[in-house]
């Protein structure tokens, strides 16, 4: 067993009173559901039996019989509320400190970011811990039940019908042990090329719906719609084949339980011919068969649960331990810095790193300008200073005075579907007097009072849409009321009109003086003398004071 295997039965094992009192329930409601049947059988067909003579009517007793089909009855329905409650609060206890504990765990491993945001870890995450949460509920819980029940089946006809014995058991393994196992190929084995067909039509369908515009300018939309059309019909034929399958491996072990069933029947019959078995019993024999064939019928799902469970335990484990990783990035208290050592990173899809054993200092009060080639890394850089990209080695050291984490202003403005009042308070409230200040300082006040419900109108898709350049000055007066001691830009100025964005920057030099700015940009034009120019490079980076 796997440590995260450990791990989960042993986190069962500590609430070993609920869960074990959760399967003892469930094992009573099964034999008192089976118990009911068999007796119901027995008692219905005896009385039918009883009633062909009056006198035979008079003498049978009907209480007995009765009483114990109504006791049944009524710890069936007790079994089955005290198992659910039970099974349930197990269930919860155990999952509530499984998730965290999961949480901690892939906290502890190597996860590169781009690797969390593709979609594919990300929903394959979630649906592994869905399986492992399911492990007791529709994987252990029910197959103690089943167990329980062939035990129960096979004692009785070994005690009580033993000629049945050798035609029920190989029908028995068929139904309890080969239909589950073929049932769980079908269920494990495309479930994994189904998930990643679903993935890459999620990826091409929301890629087509963010580039809808271009590719309706090319005359691609129709042609790119007819991709995703087969696409999406590719999956639903796998999953229809799929399904066909699990049904098939179904159908048949239903059909050996009904078999089962028959065989049974037979025998007792042939036992009835001989003297060995009353009438009314025969007919007991075939309920209490029929009612076993409901439970053993949930061997199939049972079998598959428990495998997809422990696959996404063993899937969990195998991610990168944390080692290969080291602690990336600080945070202190203190004069602002920001300083990069030994610093390296590429990103997992790239063949060459972009940055390798880079050693760099960035001091406040300053204003760092990082310029560089087009794919030089600037953008990297400020990701990683972020903390939204990690270094594959090295470490990123950042103090400021309020140890507070930097703030950023991403190359692209996400503009929520909010009032504009809303998608500048995004971190704390602030008076209208406090927005409108900075408002005034990236010039869009009087765009604000031109805006039919000026602070309050609703800005985003469907609503007022800022053009590039006002989107961008939106994203610089988030910045400059969440006020931080260290600010990050990327790309800060693009959009804008040169004379416009010089000007912003002249007032935010000003406004900035004591703290630590680091920018990217291509335009030279916004440097101020005195400032700090950061080219970029692979191995090193060179910095020079802006005269
Ligand atoms: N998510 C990603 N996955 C793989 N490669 C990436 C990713 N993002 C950037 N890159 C690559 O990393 C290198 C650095 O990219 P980055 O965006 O940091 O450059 P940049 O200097 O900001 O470029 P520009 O000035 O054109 O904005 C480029 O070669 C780019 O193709």
């Amino acid at each position: 067993m796997t440590p995260l295997q450990k791990h989960y039965f042993g986190l069962l094992w500590q609430h070993k009173g609920m869960a074990l009192l959760g399967v003892l329930l469930a094992v009573i409601t099964a034999v008192a559901g089976i118990a009911l049947l068999a007796v119901s059988g027995w008692f219905i067909s005896a009385a039918a039996l009883a009633g062909l003579t009056a006198v035979s009517a008079i003498e049978f007793n009907f209480l007995t019989p009765g009483a114990m089909v109504r006791g049944f009855s009524i710890t069936r329905t007790l079994g089955r509320y005290g198992e659910r409650y039970t099974s349930h609060e197990a269930t919860f206890r155990v999952i509530s400190r499984l998730r965290a504990d999961l949480f901690r765990f892939l906290a502890r491993r190597h996860w590169h970011e781009v690797q969390m945001n593709r979609h594919e870890s990300a929903s394959r995450l979630l649906q592994d811990i869905q399986h492992i949460e399911s492990i007791y509920v529709s994987a252990l819980l029910p197959a103690v039940v089943v167990l329980a029940t062939v035990l129960g089946l096979v004692l009785s006809l070994a005690l009580l019908l033993p000629q049945a014995l050798p035609w029920a058991l190989p029908l028995l393994v068929l139904a309890v042990v080969v239909m589950p196992w073929l049932y769980t190929r079908q269920v494990l084995q495309p479930q994994n090329q189904l998930h990643q067909l679903r993935v890459a039509q999620w990826q091409f369908a929301s890629s087509l719906l963010s580039s809808m515009r271009t590719l309706s300018l090319h005359q691609q939309l129709e042609h790119s719609g007819e991709q995703l059309a087969q696409q999406a019909s590719a999956g639903d034929q796998q999953e229809i084949t799929t399904v066909n399958r699990q049904q098939f491996s179904m159908l048949l072990a239903q059909i050996f339980l009904a078999l089962l069933a028959v065989v049974v029947f037979w025998q007792a019959f042939v036992a009835y011919q001989q003297g060995i078995l009353a009438g009314a019993e025969v007919f007991m024999w075939l309920l209490l068969t029929l009612g076993c064939g409901e439970v053993l019928i949930g061997a199939c799902p049972i079998l598959a649960s428990l495998r997809l469970g422990l696959a996404a335990l063993l899937r969990l484990e195998a991610l990168q331990p944390a080692q290969a990783s080291p602690e990336p990035r600080q945070l202190t208290e203190g004069a602002g810095l920001i300083r990069l050592q030994q610093l390296s990173y590429g990103y997992p899809s790239q063949p060459h790193p972009v940055f390798q054993q880079v050693d760099v200092s960035f001091a406040a009060p300053g204003w760092y300008w990082v310029c560089g080639a087009s794919g030089s890394g600037k953008s990297t850089l400020i990701a990683l200073l972020a903390g939204q990209l990690q270094a594959s080695s090295g470490t990123v050291q950042i103090r400021s005075a309020s140890a507070r984490p930097p703030a950023l202003m991403p190359q692209r403005i996400d503009i929520l579907r909010a009032s504009l009042r809303d998608n500048l308070c995004l971190h704390h409230d602030h008076s209208d007097e406090a927005i409108m200040a900075v408002l005034h300082l990236v010039e869009l006040d009087y765009w604000t009072q031109s805006l039919p419900q000026g602070l309050d109108t609703w800005l985003g898709d469907g609503e007022w849409q800022p053009s590039g350049g006002e989107a961008k000055r939106i994203g610089l007066a988030r910045l400059l009321l969440q006020d931080a001691d260290i600010m990050l830009l990327d790309e800060p100025a693009a959009g804008m009109d040169t004379a416009l964005a010089e000007r912003i920057f002249a007032r935010l030099a000003q406004r900035w003086a004591g703290k630590l700015v680091i920018a990217n940009t291509h335009d030279r034009q916004l440097m101020r003398s005195g400032q700090q120019l950061v080219e970029v490079g692979r191995s090193a980076f060179t910095c020079k004071t802006v005269r």
